[in-house]
């Protein structure tokens, strides 16, 4: 039993515990109601009813994205708009709420056809199937709020269930414009009432060239002056300005959130750019996933179909995506993708706009795309909804050029080669310690005793012992060497110098044809001028080396160096007037010139020196310029060295 003083302080005591407890809710609501308040863009200050208010909370969604925001007033009061804004920033939502609130709650209501057999009031077109399918699931979910209905039209899938759903009547319709034309052909659908026309990945659309069949298809309006027309992408250039011009109402509002602005790529992406030539790539991928994945999805680009299947054949567990492949069989592929069945897909183009996957965290392009819109776009397949990512593109320095994608988007990119053995082991070494951890202790007393036997015999420390069986864990039980230049494996990456600059590979080859036999200077591979043009870089295999670099005695004013980090390398285009041109090795256009090492990862000081002398070589003074005469098999350089 307590006493009376020990009664009256209990109840002092909890007294206190429930104020601060009421003090604690208070200052917890406040502070809630101040983030509100500060949130200028949060759900509730825009004219959206309950029901879709409902539906983007159950999605996490409470305050909308920039371009929503801007744009919303503006479609919802019934103006015609084009907008852009980067990838992965919500430009489908930016459309999809506005039109479902004005069909249900605002200026579009009255004149919206209602009941069975109804024409369609929206209407939404996109390039791909698979994008229209997604923005389709959109319309679903969030029309099925306001009880509107949809559906999505795209070629290589039966009509008869397409033209049951028109006949029945719908309000919006989703779909690619050659489907879309033909159910217009087949008097299957009226789109004479249309209240909204969206033009989403206008660019890309009217790329590919179904400008006609889109002029057709909005041409079907019975009167222009009610219906409001939308055009939307994350790349408008100006010749699509000029063709937006002809759809929509000359006082058409604009919302831009890319502008002038420098960076047209996604601002959340690591955009990584790494040497690498055709026949090392399948080899290199793989690591390069382990590498920079993060454990996330990736998606690899191909130029064409044919190759995104043999790579996709390659890498294990990968699936490919592109236009040979039949429509159901895509279907299941991106359903496995992203409902995480497979983690790596492989596609073409087909998959470069729009898609938007939960946790892909890498993109990688095998090649350089033919133009800068492509890239912007690949690239934002990763790094979406504020989310990051990394996207990094390999290329072939001497066959593509890379500078005028940097030019164009604004990106800066970051320079690495290709991931070697360290890196390679770390970041397998993190699968292989997680597969530990999952595998059962109950596995123990059996293995028990012939671990310790092992332990006793192998003459290593535990911790070594066991960082040979986490590397067997996940089979990788060799340290190969893989060259910077070219990501061979087992090859070695030179640096050549002669204190003077050289202007063309020619004249680099007669170099090394004076301290070499000519099988050896055969077996260089990828031999490529450096950007500031003071050397050359290039591979030898790896077991040779000692070899490349037992000329030393024999000239002077030679440097040649194994690498350890890769400096800038000259492009093919750059080329132009810089190999042949009469002037020195061009400067500019290669991103960060203000830097003033050559090399990106510094000069690293392992690297090892070697110099060669002897008179041969030393420097007399003017330097050829690399007018090569060519004598039977031997190109012989003017040296005037
Ligand atoms: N207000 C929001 N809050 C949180 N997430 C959002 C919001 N709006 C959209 N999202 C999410 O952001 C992601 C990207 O949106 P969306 O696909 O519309 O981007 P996009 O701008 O059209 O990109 P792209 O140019 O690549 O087509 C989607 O997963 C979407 O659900």
């Amino acid at each position: 039993m307590g006493t009376p003083n020990g009664d009256v302080r209990k109840k002092k005591e909890e007294e206190e515990e429930a104020a601060k407890l009421m003090e604690q809710e208070y200052q917890d609501k406040k502070e809630e109601e101040e983030e509100e308040e500060e949130d200028l863009n949060a759900v509730w200050r825009f004219r959206i009813s309950e029901p879709l208010r409902e539906r983007l909370k159950g999605k996490g969604i409470e305050s909308l994205f920039p371009i929503q925001a801007i744009t919303f007033d503006t479609i919802l009061d019934g103006s015609d708009l084009v907008g852009r804004a980067r990838t992965g920033q919500g430009k489908t939502l930016a459309f999809v709420l506005p039109i479902l609130e004005s069909l249900t709650n605002g200026i579009a209501k009255a004149s919206r056809k209602t009941g069975y057999r109804r024409p369609p009031s929206v209407l939404v077109l996109l390039p791909t199937r698979e994008l229209a399918s997604q923005v389709h699931s959109d319309f679903e979910l969030y029309g099925g709020a306001v009880g509107l209905t949809s559906c999505c039209l795209y070629g290589g899938a039966p009509y008869q269930s397409q033209e049951i759903k028109l006949k029945r009547g719908v309000d919006i319709v989703v779909g690619t414009p050659g489907r879309i034309k033909d159910h217009i052909e087949r008097e299957n659908i009226d789109l004479s009432q249309l209240r909204f026309r969206v033009l989403d990945e206008a660019d890309e659309m009217l790329r590919m060239g179904f400008v006609e069949d889109v002029e057709l298809i909005l041409g079907k309006v019975e009167n222009i002056s009610k219906v409001q027309t939308l055009l939307f992408s994350a790349t408008l250039p100006d010749w699509v300005k000029h063709i937006a011009a002809k759809f929509l109402k000359p006082d058409k509002k604009t919302a831009d959130l890319v502008g002038n602005t420098k960076m047209k790529a996604s601002t959340n992406v690591r955009h990584i750019v790494l040497p690498c030539t055709t026949s090392a790539r399948s080899r290199l991928i793989p690591d390069i996933i382990r590498c920079y994945s993060s454990g996330g999805r990736t998606i690899i680009f191909t130029e064409t179909k044919e190759s995104a299947s043999q790579l996709a054949g390659f890498l294990p567990g990968a699936r490919a995506l592109h236009g040979d492949i039949q429509q159901a069989q895509r279907e299941v592929t991106l359903s496995g993708f992203r409902s995480g069945k497979f983690m790596t897909l492989v596609a073409t183009n087909v998959a470069a706009r729009g898609l938007d996957i939960n946790d892909v965290q890498l993109i990688i392009q095998c090649e350089p795309p033919r133009d800068v819109e492509a890239y912007i776009h690949r690239s934002g397949r990763t790094g979406r909804a504020g989310n990051s990512g990394v996207a990094v593109m390999l290329y072939d320095p001497r066959r593509s050029s890379i500078s005028k994608i940097e030019r164009e988007s604004g990106v800066k990119f970051e320079h690495i080669s290709a991931p070697q053995p360290h890196d390679i082991a770390k970041a397998i070494g993190r699968e292989a310690a997680e597969m530990i951890n999952q595998v059962s202790d109950s596995v123990i007393p059996a293995f028990k005793s012939t671990a310790e036997e092992l332990l006793k015999n192998s003459g290593l420390s535990v911790v070594e012992l066991l960082a040979k069986a986490l590397a067997k864990a996940v089979g990788y039980t060799e340290m190969k060497k893989r060259s910077l230049l070219t990501s061979m494996e087992n090859h070695v990456t030179l640096l050549l110098e002669i204190g003077k600059p050289i202007f063309t590979a020619t004249f680099a080859y007669g170099v090394l044809r004076r301290f070499l036999a000519e099988e050896k200077v055969e077996a260089v591979k990828g031999l490529t001028l450096t950007a500031e043009g003071s050397g050359v870089v290039f591979d030898v295999p790896a077991e040779d080396l000692d070899t490349y670099l037992a000329g030393k005695d024999k000239a002077s004013s030679v440097r040649l160096e194994v690498l350890t980090a890769l400096p800038r390398l000259q492009e093919k285009d750059q080329s132009r007037g810089g190999r042949f041109g009469s002037g020195g090795p061009r400067r500019g256009g290669f991103g960060d010139r203000s830097v003033g090492s050559r090399f990106l990862g510094g000069r690293g000081g392992s690297g090892r020196n070697v110099r060669f002398s002897s008179d041969r070589f030393s420097n007399n003074g003017g330097i050829g310029r690399g007018r090569g005469i060519r004598s039977g098999k031997r190109w012989i350089v003017g040296l005037d060295f």
